[in-house]
């Protein structure tokens, strides 16, 4: 086995009767960037917070160990070893960015010059040098996650979480920070994602857990969790009302989208399968006016997972 940056196992939590974590296994080797998705509420910020030792996991969990040290007994040497940025933001509005970086410089007991160095490194590193000596309550949403992940950097964590670290970001700043994150993973760091965007998770992860009813539901790799499930489809497209209600008919099973006049069909894409649906149309004497085939993406993995419907649960998939 490589070695693990996070090894957990039966991670429990509870708060009151509410059952939030019943059991979840996590291993994340180093180097890599792990993801875990769920719906809101699913227990992705509680997991964070228990495997950066903010709150503890109930008694019953099993061994977590987190940078090579014990979550339990060593708990400072985990503190150590970990960035956290994102929901529980570090970051001081009524300071200069600079400010906010020398603090944490401080915090983590560098030298006065050592402090200054590291922080004109990173603040030059994340785009922020003009903006350093301007309160960061000016920052726009973008320049602040910049900042908080520059202010965690600050103690070269070997392992960074990250909380949904680019949720109300535009499409530029997203992308800015996927390029950030996956330098710090050519640079050697090991990163634990959660993210409610799955094109996120699908463009970042190696591999990527699904949280649901306080379970890992699957996991794997992208290509791994898209085969799962059966989320691929034909979609046809009609102009003529008639011939489109005419296909409705004969196809009972598509899913109807009256406004554009299309017609969604579970299929797995192949051969016979589309020549089912051809054959129904030509039966039928309707013709389409547009037939594509979709494979499944990560959002029909996600809405299959956590949507009620049953998998053979726990679904792990091998990756080795
Ligand atoms: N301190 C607390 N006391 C009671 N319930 C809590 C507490 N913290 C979290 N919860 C509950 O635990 C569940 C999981 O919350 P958590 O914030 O971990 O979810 P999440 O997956 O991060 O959701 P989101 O995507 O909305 O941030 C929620 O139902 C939440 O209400």
């Amino acid at each position: 086995m490589n070695n693990l940056a996070i090894a957990a196992y039966g991670l429990r939590k509870s708060y009151g009767d509410k059952v939030v974590l019943d059991g979840v296994d996590l291993s994340v080797p180093e180097g890599t960037i792990f993801s875990l998705l769920g719906p809101n509420g699913a227990g992705k910020t509680t997991a964070v917070k228990i495997l950066s030792t903010l709150i503890s996991a109930d008694p019953g969990s099993g061994d977590i160990r987190v940078g090579g040290h014990d979550l339990t007994t060593d708990p400072q040497s985990v503190r150590a070893a970990i960035g956290v940025t994102g929901q529980f933001s570090a970051v001081d509005g009524l300071i200069t960015g600079e400010e906010n970086m020398l603090l944490m410089a401080d915090l983590h007991h560098l030298s006065k010059v050592e402090g200054r160095r590291t922080a004109a490194r990173l603040l030059e590193r994340f785009d922020l040098v003009d903006a350093a000596r301007k309160p960061a309550s000016t920052y726009s949403g973008g320049m602040k996650r910049r900042l908080d992940l520059a202010m965690t950097l600050v103690g070269t964590p070997r392992v960074i979480f990250l909380d949904e670290p680019t949720t109300g970001l535009d499409p530029r700043s997203r992308h800015n920070m996927w390029v950030i994150i996956r330098e710090l993973v050519a640079d050697g760091a090991t990163v634990f994602l959660t993210t409610q965007y799955l094109e996120e998770a699908d463009e970042l992860a190696d591999r990527i857990a699904v949280l649901n009813n306080g379970r890992i539901a699957a996991e794997g790799t992208a290509d791994e969790l898209k085969r799962l499930i059966p989320g691929g489809h034909v979609r046809l497209r009609f102009t003529d009302p008639a011939a489109y209600r005419s296909a409705a008919t004969t196809l009972p099973d598509a899913a109807r989208d009256d406004e554009s006049l299309a017609l969604r069909i579970p299929s797995d894409g192949s051969q016979r399968e589309l020549r089912y649906v051809l054959d129904q149309l030509d039966a039928a004497g309707v013709e389409a006016d547009e037939l594509t085939v979709h494979t499944p993406d990560l959002d029909d993995v996600f809405f299959a997972l956590t949507d009620g419907v049953r998998v053979p649960a726990p679904t792990k998939v091998a990756a080795r």
